[in-house]
C-alpha cells in the first residue's frame, strides 16, 4: 500500500505536488492521471526518495522510502526510460543492479523472459528503440520481486503489441496482490487498464475513485427527451423528483430518471415523445471536463486542431 498525506513538492516559485492526500490500494491497477506538468513524476519520485517533499510524507507499507531496508525488494519503479548507460547492453545494466542490491543473477534471466529481451540481452543498450528502453526500466521495477510497483508512462514508445503487453503485465501483478500505481495523461488508456484513478491537475488532487464513480461523479448521465409537449412534460418530471433543463422549445433534459421511468411517465399522461434516449459522458469528456481548468498547457479556443466535441 502507498500512501500520501498532505505531500507537497515546491521547485522555488513552482508548487508541483499541492496537498496531496491519496491511498494506493494492493490487489488493483491504480491510474495516476493528470495533464502534463500536474505532478505525477515529482510524485512518483518521492515515493522512490529521489525528491524529497518540502512539507507532508508519502510512505510504502507504513514506512517512508528511506526507511526500507532492502528497497528494491519492496519499490520497484519505471521512472525513465533513459536511465541505462548507452554502452552497457540490457544484460549488464541488471546483472549490475542485482549485484549491488543482493539479488541472486539467476532472478535477472528470469526478467528478461519476463520483458521478452532474453534474444537481445546482450545488445548495447543505446541501440535499444524507446519500446525496448521501456521494457529494460519494467525489467528493472521487477528485479526484486517487489509488493509495490510503481511506473511512469510505461506505454510510452510502445507498439500496440507492447501495450496490450504492459497492460496484461499490469492486470497479473495486481492479481498477484501487488500495489500498482500507473501514470499516463491518457484517460482512454488508463479506462482500459486501471481499477482505480487517483486524478490530480496542477498538483491538487481532482478525483480518486473507481472508473463508474469517476464517470458518475464528474458528468453523470441524463435522459434527453424531445416532445411537442416539453413544459407539460417537464412539470410532471419536477413533481416526480428529477431534475428538468429545457433545451429550446422541444427538448428536456432529465437527471435523476431513467428512461424507462421517463417513458412510462408520458404515456401515462397521454404525451407524444418524438425521442427517448440515455445520454452517457465517455470517460474522456469527462476527464477533459474535470482537469480542463487545471491544464498547464492547452491549445486555445480557436485552435484548428483543437476538438469541437
Ligand atoms: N526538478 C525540477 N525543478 C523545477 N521544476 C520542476 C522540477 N521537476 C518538475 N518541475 C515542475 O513541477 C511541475 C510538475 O512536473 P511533473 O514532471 O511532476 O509533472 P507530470 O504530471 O509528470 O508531467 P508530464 O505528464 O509532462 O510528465 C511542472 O511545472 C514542472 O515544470
Amino acid at each position: 500500500m502507498i500512501e500520501a498525506q498532505q505531500l507537497t513538492k515546491r521547485y522555488g516559485t513552482t508548487l508541483a505536488v499541492d496537498d496531496l492526500t491519496f491511498t494506493v490500494a494492493a490487489g488493483q491497477v491504480t491510474g495516476f492521471l493528470g495533464p502534463n506538468g500536474s505532478g505525477k513524476s515529482t510524485t512518483m519520485r518521492m515515493i522512490v526518495g529521489l525528491d524529497a517533499p518540502t512539507s507532508g510524507r508519502i510512505t510504502v507499507a507504513g514506512r517512508g522510502y528511506g526507511k526500507l531496508r532492502f528497497p528494491l525488494h519492496e519499490v520497484g519503479a519505471l521512472l525513465d526510460a533513459h536511465a541505462v548507460h548507452p554502452g552497457r547492453s540490457a544484460r549488464n545494466h541488471l546483472v549490475w543492479l542485482a549485484d549491488t542490491n543482493v539479488i541472486p543473477r539467476r532472478r535477472v534471466d528470469v526478467v528478461l523472459a519476463m520483458v521478452g529481451l532474453t534474444e537481445v540481452a546482450h545488445r548495447r543498450a543505446g541501440t535499444f528503440s524507446l519500446g525496448m528502453g521501456q521494457r529494460i526500466g519494467i525489467a528493472a521495477a521487477l528485479l526484486g520481486d517487489p509488493q509495490v510497483l510503481i511506473f511512469d508512462e510505461p506505454i510510452n514508445g510502445l507498439d500496440p503489441e507492447g501495450i496490450l503487453w504492459v497492460r496484461r503485465l499490469l492486470r497479473s501483478l495486481a492479481d498477484e496482490g501487488r500495489t500498482v500505481l500507473v501514470s499516463s495523461h491518457l484517460m482512454a488508456e488508463m479506462a482500459l487498464t486501471a481499477d482505480h484513478l487517483i486524478v490530480i491537475g496542477r498538483g491538487r488532487l481532482l478525483a480518486s475513485g473507481s472508473v463508474a464513480e469517476f464517470i458518475e461523479r464528474t458528468s453523470g448521465h441524463h435522459v434527453r427527451v424531445a416532445t411537442p409537449q416539453a413544459p407539460g412534460l417537464a412539470a410532471l418530471l419536477r413533481e416526480k423528483g428529477a431534475t428538468v433543463t429545457a433545451n429550446g422549445a422541444e427538448e428536456l433534459s432529465v437527471k435523476g430518471m431513467e428512461c424507462r421511468d421517463v417513458g412510462i411517465l408520458a404515456a401515462g399522461a397521454g404525451l407524444t415523445l418524438y425521442e427517448l434516449s440515455a445520454q452517457r459522458a465517455s470517460l474522456e469528456d469527462a476527464y477533459m471536463e474535470l482537469t480542463h481548468e487545471h491544464a498547464d498547457f492547452r491549445a486555445p479556443a480557436d485552435s484548428p486542431l483543437r476538438s469541437t466535441r
